[in-house]
């Protein structure tokens, strides 16, 4: 089968019906430098840049950095940047699936193997903007990080190196400053890594010129992005290929929906130019109440309900969502728990749930939940702990099934057993892997270790893990009944199986 590249767009390849594909840009400038090569980068920013380039207005293509050693910068440059996108919904009732070459990118670039290449981008005055989605782990301050790594080890620290290696070839020239947009889900997620950009200048001894550049000539934005993309389609890649009659290693799938929020000046929006094609990119000057509605109520309805359909024995969220008693569970923690803990007006967050239902229920998209249950311990802290913790203020007692959805995920590393950097675990359906921080896995398998079966041991099972503040950032145990009722659910669970404790839990049986 012939390869996609650009060749083939230039050719006579005849592309099938119904497939997007546009003229190869071959000249168009580089003016997005982007760290991060991932799935939902290539489906989200990638794509809309490409939209904008579609209607001739950005006339500008993106650079890609790999931010980590492994990566896939090298099957983007064998593609000449280009990938396939397929995105799947229903649109106005009807099923629809748009499928689309996108161009956008001009060529990826490994940094620890092109180190001087990346640096050159920094010379380049029509690059302006930075854009990044290196997963929470990625805007992390590391105090061991150097300038003299080539490159520096975290994200952050390329990014320093980059910015300062443009500020002394431009000599400080505040018009050569860039906008910087991360993508990362991380509360305030341009203010977090200016922090880190700043500390990690002063550790590595940079000039007080370079941090004054830096505070006044370059902008850090926050932004919130939401569409779910589920990748590389793994189970049907034989029949899309068949279809597309040429090889693509990078195919990319998502949902139609999309939605990016950015908190930043009116005047930049006429240099992005999203809206102006269509895109449902909001400008705005706080995204702190959409932040809060979707990592509340959409990525907290994921995290809070997946390691107990995952135990279940279901496979993807859309199972998840037709499932009798798992889709009620669902539908109950959002609507009964979730927004009655948020301080936000209720007919907005019921709006907003209505459509994750919706989304969740897209029958078109298969979001696995083992990628949803990757990272999981900190993701619960962010997306599910708030919600208890201020359901339990408001209403003086703690949300049953969110309560309930902590004890699912301590049962989700029982028996399991570390090997290398991930950990070999076993539902009732067989064995998986489970992956998370290494020291999280670490302590899940010594602290499972002791527990007997007994309800007293399984109430010591909570209250350690509970007590482990470097994975909540203070002890729970001081939340009132959170350690009870998490020890009685790990011993219904443990002991009755976690059908039976859902299925009692959903019909309001369980206590
Ligand atoms: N997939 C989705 O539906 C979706 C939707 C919205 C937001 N997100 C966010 O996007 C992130 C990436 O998702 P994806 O689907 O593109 O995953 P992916 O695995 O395809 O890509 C991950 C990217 O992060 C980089 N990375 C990983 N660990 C890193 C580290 N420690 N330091 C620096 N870079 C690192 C990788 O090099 C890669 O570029 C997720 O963490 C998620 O928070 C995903
Ligand atoms: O991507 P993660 O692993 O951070 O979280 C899993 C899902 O909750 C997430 O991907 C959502 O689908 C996405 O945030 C929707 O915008």
């Amino acid at each position: 089968m012939v390869k996609l590249n650009k060749q083939l767009l230039k050719g006579n390849f005849e592309f099938p019906a119904g497939l997007q594909v546009q003229e190869f840009p071959e000249d168009l400038p580089e003016k997005v430098i982007q760290f991060g090569e991932g799935n939902f980068l290539r489906a989200f920013v990638d794509w809309m840049f490409h939209r904008m380039n579609k209607n001739k207005l950005f006339n500008g293509r993106v650079v890609v950095v790999q931010p980590i050693p492994e990566g896939l910068v090298e099957k983007l440059n064998e593609q000449d940047g280009l990938y396939t996108l397929i995105l799947r919904g229903l649109k106005d009732g009807e099923p629809t699936e748009v499928k689309e070459i996108i161009s956008s990118v001009s060529r990826g670039i490994n940094p620890y193997t092109q180190w001087d290449e990346f640096l050159k981008c920094a010379e380049n005055p029509d690059i302006e903007f930075v854009i990044s989605n290196t997963t929470e782990a990625g805007i992390s301050y590391d105090k061991n990080d150097s300038l003299d790594k080539k490159p520096p080890v975290s994200f952050p620290g390329k990014l320093v190196a980059y910015l300062y290696h443009r500020f002394k070839y431009f000599d400080g020239d505040p018009a050569r400053g860039m906008v910087i947009i991360p993508c990362e889900l991380i509360d305030r997620n341009g203010d977090n890594l200016k922090r880190i950009v700043l500390q990690l200048s002063d550790d590595w001894n940079l000039p007080e010129e370079f941090k004054t550049w830096i505070k006044e000539h370059n902008t850090f934005l926050n932004t919130l992005v939401d569409r779910v993309v589920t990748g590389y389609p793994k189970d049907e890649i034989t029949g899309i290929l068949a279809k597309l009659g040429y090889e693509d290693e990078l195919v990319d799938t998502g949902e139609l929906f999309h939605l990016w929020v950015i908190e930043g000046p009116q005047e930049l929006s006429e240099r992005l130019p999203f809206t102006k094609v269509g895109l449902n990119v909001i400008w705005t000057d706080d995204m702190t109440p959409y932040r809060t509605r979707k990592v509340r109520i959409l990525n907290g309805a994921h995290t809070s309900s997946v390691p107990a359909a995952f135990l279940y024995g279901l496979e993807t969220v859309g199972e998840m969502m037709e499932h009798k008693v798992m889709g009620e569970y669902v539908r109950q923690i959002i609507y009964d728990e979730i927004i009655p803990s948020i301080d936000l007006d209720e007919k907005m967050l019921t709006e907003f749930a209505d459509s994750v239902v919706e989304r969740f229920r897209n029958p078109f998209i298969k979001h696995y939940l083992i990628s949803i249950l990757l990272n999981s311990s900190s993701k619960f802290k962010t997306r599910v702990l708030p919600s208890i913790i201020e359901y339990q203020k408001r209403f003086g007692r703690l949300p049953e099934k969110l309560t309930f959805s902590m004890a699912a995920l301590i049962a989700v590393y029982k028996d399991g057993r570390v090997e290398g950097t991930s950990m070999r675990a076993r539902r009732e359906k067989g064995e998986f892997i489970m992956k998370d921080d290494l020291p999280v896995l670490e302590f899940f398998e010594k602290t499972w270790e002791k527990y007997d079966g007994s309800r007293e041991s399984a109430h010591e099972v909570a209250r350690t893990v509970l007590s482990n503040a470097d994975i909540w950032e203070e002890d729970l145990n001081g939340v009132p009944g959170l350690t009870e009722k998490v020890g009685d659910y790990l011993y219904q669970i443990t002991s009755r199986g976690i059908k039976q404790t859902v299925d009692r839990l959903v019909k309001g049986g369980v206590q």
